[in-house]
């Protein structure tokens, strides 16, 4: 498990190692830069008498970072220089203190520095302090930046970024790689911020568990590798693997029903049972015979039989569909996945009251996970997609509370949230799962896990891992352009823990 922290998370994680923990800001300093400088070495240090680097320097402590670097840089015998933006007399303390003692050292700082004899460009403007758009002489600062030639290395956030939520304030730093300290930030995971940090290098500076002092980062993601599937039973038959029945599929819609069976048996339930309309019943023989099938008029009694449920892919939003979702919702109490058109009929108003039965459930025990992509989100928030996407762990978080349920929030970083505790956010998969069914893999998969027994968050968050991981072998296959929904289907599970 690797933590993703906020700007807010990450000040009071070093406010508690220098107050409570008693190691001194400027010691917290130098080994930031020491870590910078050991990237840049493992990097430059073949060509060292060809490095000229060039740092930007703000006049906060991400600023004191770049002039420690700066230091340290020159002193190893590289050529550097400074350039600082922003008001001297505004600096902070430990600025001020690391701008005397580089005045003892062969660093460039005066006004006439040439940005294109320099071929590392370093970016110490701004990290987790930034509070507001970059404009004037930093926005400035950042375009020249930006357009210099050299290799590029943002120090903890590259300058633009909005540490929590990867957003552009104004205007950014592209970098190429993005060395942060201390615990990685959510901004250089969720987009544009992602693209902008370039590869991220998160360095021990020497701010720890220790200093969470009980308060836990609230967001987190799962390192590649990390993820461990429940272990499968030698002796177990076919019903130790658990019952899944899939509601999916409306006429001509079958080939949903298709791929989130398929997801949920490629995952290891061992059996799954698809209700379906009855015009579809020969594809979907056709297209997967290990699933049993039955027709809306044998839901009743196929609830009865799972031992998990989950309803939407597919299914359409007409009174049929409805009244499928009545039955499932008032006649069990089993583990249920909603996703796609069950959660647009629950968002429109002659879902209302079936969403406020739904709530009072969840708020009784039962277990309940909703999978909405941005837009059905959006929907079933009352908000428009641009404010969901804009910070879709917060309102993945309403959702889960107003339903006390699994939220999984799908989109380029996939949320997962509970009622209390921490979020997780996925970093597997890639643009090539952005194509129709992708949604309905993930259904089955999410299925699946719950059929074999995992609890609903863990089944969620492995679920959404598994499923990216997949995408990320079809696309080793077909490439991003060329990845179908199928293909995520074939290659689940498939080296689930292969490292990066
Ligand atoms: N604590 C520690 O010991 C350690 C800290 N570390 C490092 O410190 C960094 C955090 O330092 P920080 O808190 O000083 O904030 P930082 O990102 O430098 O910027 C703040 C300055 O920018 C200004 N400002 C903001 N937005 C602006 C805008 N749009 N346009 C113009 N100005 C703007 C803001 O002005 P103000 O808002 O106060 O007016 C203030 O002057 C952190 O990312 C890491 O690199 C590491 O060394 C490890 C140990
Ligand atoms: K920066």
């Amino acid at each position: 498990m690797k933590y993703l922290v906020t700007a807010q998370e990450m000040k009071q994680y070093d406010k508690n190692t220098i107050e409570y923990l008693g190691i001194p800001g400027p010691v917290l300093m130098e080994r930031a830069a020491l870590a910078a400088e050991d990237f840049l070495k493992e990097r430059f240090d073949a060509v060292k008498e060809r490095t000229k680097v060039l740092i930007f320097a703000g006049m906060g402590n991400n600023g004191g970072d770049g002039l420690a670097l700066a230091r340290l840089l020159a002193a190893d015998g590289y050529a550097v220089a400074v350039k600082c933006v922003g008001d001297m007399q505004r600096a902070t303390k430990q600025w001020k203190s690391q701008w005397q003692t580089l005045q003892h050292f062969p660093v460039k700082t005066d006004s006439n520095i040439a940005v294109d004899e320099y071929n590392v460009i370093v970016d110490a403007l701004f990290g987790v302090g930034l509070s507001r758009p970059v404009e004037g002489n930093y926005a400035d600062a950042v375009k020249e930046m930006n357009k210099a030639e050299g290799f590029k290395l943002a120090l903890d956030v590259p300058s633009g970024i909005c540490s929590d939520t990867g957003r552009v304030l104004g205007c950014a730093f592209l970098a190429d790689v993005t060395v942060t300290f201390g615990f990685c930030k959510r901004g250089l995971v969720l987009y544009p911020g992602a693209e902008y940090a370039g590869e991220v290098r998160t360095a021990n500076v020497g701010i720890g568990q220790e200093s969470f002092l009980g308060q836990e980062p609230e967001m987190y993601t799962y390192e590649k590798g990390s993820v461990q599937l429940l272990k499968r039973n030698a002796a177990g038959n076919k019903g130790t693997f658990g019952k899944a029945l899939l509601v999916a599929g409306s006429n001509g819609m079958a080939g949903a029903a298709i791929l989130a069976a398929k997801a949920a048996y490629r995952t290891g339930a061992g059996m799954v049972k698809v209700i379906t309309a009855e015009e579809n019943r020969q594809i979907i023989q056709q297209g997967i015979p290990e699933a049993l099938y039955g027709s809306c008029r044998q839901l009743t009694e196929s609830l009865d039989w799972a031992d998990v449920i989950a309803i939407g892919p597919g299914i359409g939003r007409e009174e049929q569909a409805l009244q499928c979702l009545k039955t499932v919702v008032e006649r069990s109490r089993k583990p249920l996945v909603l996703d796609a058109d069950a959660l647009n009929l629950l968002a429109e108003e002659n879902g209302r009251m079936l969403a406020e039965e739904l709530r009072a459930q969840g708020a009784e025990g039962r277990v309940i996970l909703l999978t909405p992509h941005v837009g059905e989100l959006s929907r079933l928030l009352k908000r428009t997609t641009s404010e969901c996407k804009d910070d879709l762990p917060a309102c993945a978080k309403i959702l889960a509370k107003r339903f006390h349920a699994v939220a999984v929030a799908k989109d380029a970083r996939t949320v997962v949230c509970k009622e209390q505790g921490a979020c997780y956010l996925n970093t597997t998969g890639n643009s090539g799962m952005a194509t129709a069914g992708s949604g309905d893999v993930l259904t089955g998969v999410i299925l699946g896990l719950l059929a074999q027994g995992m609890d609903a968050p863990e089944a969620a968050t492995c679920g959404v891992y598994l499923h990216g991981m997949a995408g990320d072998l079809a696309a080793g296959l077909h490439t991003e352009y060329g990845v179908m929904a199928g293909d995520i289907a074939e290659c689940l599970i498939k080296n689930q823990n292969k490292k990066a």
